[in-house]
């Protein structure tokens, strides 16, 4: 401590009241008593900066616990904070803690109980809920020795009771999802398709809620529909089951025969989602003529993108990807020449926007660092051009491996 000023003394001290929000928030899906004292139950948040800064940090407490538990069913919600000591404003010149209780609440629908026991006396009414709307898929999954029981619902919010447990169910998003923001809920264009695991207490059949997407059904001019994927979340709990993959076949295979959807879009996918829109899609392809091998040796063409559309609703841009993703899990990348024409034809498409200006480089951004991005970029010299497509060129390659990877261990 010695040499220490007075300054850094108080702001180590200061500091020592400081913890990192998404370790100190303690989620649960309860589905009995006993889960609330079993740890293995518990999740934590991806993310808080929506509720808590930048730094998504939280101020004022030494070993504090935000307990924020969820009944399985219904999603009764508990949310209260443990700590074992506040910083008190009198000894620290007025500096006063966070005020965590008020953040969490304001993203709270009403009706949230901030006692234990008050919450343990509500698990119950789990046992009579039903899920809303209408059941499109029934599938199993194996764990260990276990098979488990999981069904997907259709509804929009006309279904009664289903706008009360949405705003219960969307409160996890702010948590997962990057700069996810509620919805308009007066909008009947949205569609929810809802995750369930279905399981017996004595005998009495249980819905404990897994994972949800939602999607808006834009329209397309001039009389079709475009439905738009806009949030997708599975659980922590429930993640890396193939539970994502099941949902989004699942919503597909509803839009197939609706001659009106002209495609179906994603709403500004993570990465990971993106993985398993890729899997998907490109699991859906591979039953195409247009997507055999021999076709995929020829190049992109106008077969694939009427096949991919007509068949499967995918926009033409999704059509390229799986294209480029399929080809290379035909290409023998030992064979020189297979592999140079594989990799000169996906650099192609990269170049593509050096050859115009404007909004075609947003592209180029996606997969590029932005201060390389350069707004001269189209008078660059020729080898400056050529590392910065072998660069993003390298990108795709790496993100395509892992779909098909995927594919060779689960197609
Ligand atoms: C449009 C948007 O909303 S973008 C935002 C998307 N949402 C989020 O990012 C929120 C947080 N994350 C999530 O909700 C989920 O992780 C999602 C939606 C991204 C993916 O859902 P999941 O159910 O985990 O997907 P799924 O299980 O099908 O695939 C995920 C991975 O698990 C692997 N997997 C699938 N089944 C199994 C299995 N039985 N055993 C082990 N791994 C498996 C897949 O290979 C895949 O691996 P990869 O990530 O290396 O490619």
């Amino acid at each position: 401590m010695a040499g220490m000023t007075m300054n850094s003394l108080l702001k180590t001290r200061l500091e020592s009241f400081r913890c990192c929000a998404n370790d100190v928030i303690h989620f649960k899906l309860v589905r009995q008593k006993s889960d609330l004292e079993d740890d293995s139950t518990t999740f934590h948040p991806d993310m808080t900066h929506q509720l808590f800064g930048e730094q998504e940090s939280i101020f004022g407490y030494k070993d504090l616990v935000v307990e924020m538990f969820y009944s399985a069913s219904r999603l009764t919600t508990y949310v209260n904070m443990q700590y074992f000591e506040k910083i008190s404003p009198n000894k620290f010149d007025g500096i006063e803690p966070d005020n965590v209780m008020e953040t969490i609440a304001k993203e709270m629908p009403p009706g949230f109980v901030t006692n234990k026991d008050e919450f343990t006396r509500l698990l119950p009414k789990d046992a009579s809920f039903k899920p809303y709307g209408e059941m499109l898929h029934s599938y199993k999954i194996s764990k260990g020795n276990d098979l488990r029981n999981f069904e997907i619902y259709h509804t929009d919010l006309e279904t009664p009771g289903f706008r009360e447990y949405h705003e219960r169910l969307q409160t996890f998003i702010l948590f997962f999802i990057d700069g996810a923001s509620f919805i308009d809920v007066d909008d009947s264009r949205w569609h929810f398709y809802l995750l369930f695991e279905k399981y017996k207490v004595n005998e009495n059949p249980m819905h404990a809620i897994a994972g949800y997407m939602t999607v808006y059904n834009y329209y397309a001019y001039p009389e079709k529909k475009r439905p738009r994927v806009s949030q997708v979340l599975i659980l922590p709990p429930f993640q890396k089951q193939g539970h994502g993959a099941e949902l989004l076949q699942t919503f597909y295979n509803t839009c197939y025969s609706r001659s009106e959807i002209k495609d179906i879009t994603v709403e500004d996918p993570s990465e990971n989602f993106q993985r398993v829109r890729d899997y998907v899609d490109a699991r859906n392809c591979m039953d195409l003529a247009s997507f055999q091998s021999d076709k995929l040796q020829l190049g992109f063409s106008d077969n694939m993108v009427q096949d991919a559309k007509n068949k499967l609703k995918l926009s033409k841009r999704q059509t390229r990807r799986i294209y480029e993703i399929l080809r290379l899990k035909a290409t023998n990348v030992n064979d020189k020449e297979q592999y140079r024409s594989y990799r000169l034809d996906v650099k192609k498409r990269l170049n593509a926007p050096f050859q115009k200006n404007g909004r075609d480089n947003k592209k180029l951004e996606k997969v590029l660092q932005p201060n390389e991005l350069s707004a001269t970029m189209n008078s660059w010299p020729l080898e400056q051009r050529h590392a910065y497509l072998e660069k993003a060129y390298e990108e795709f390659e790496e993100q395509y491996k892992l779909v098909i990877d995927r594919l060779e261990k689960y197609h």
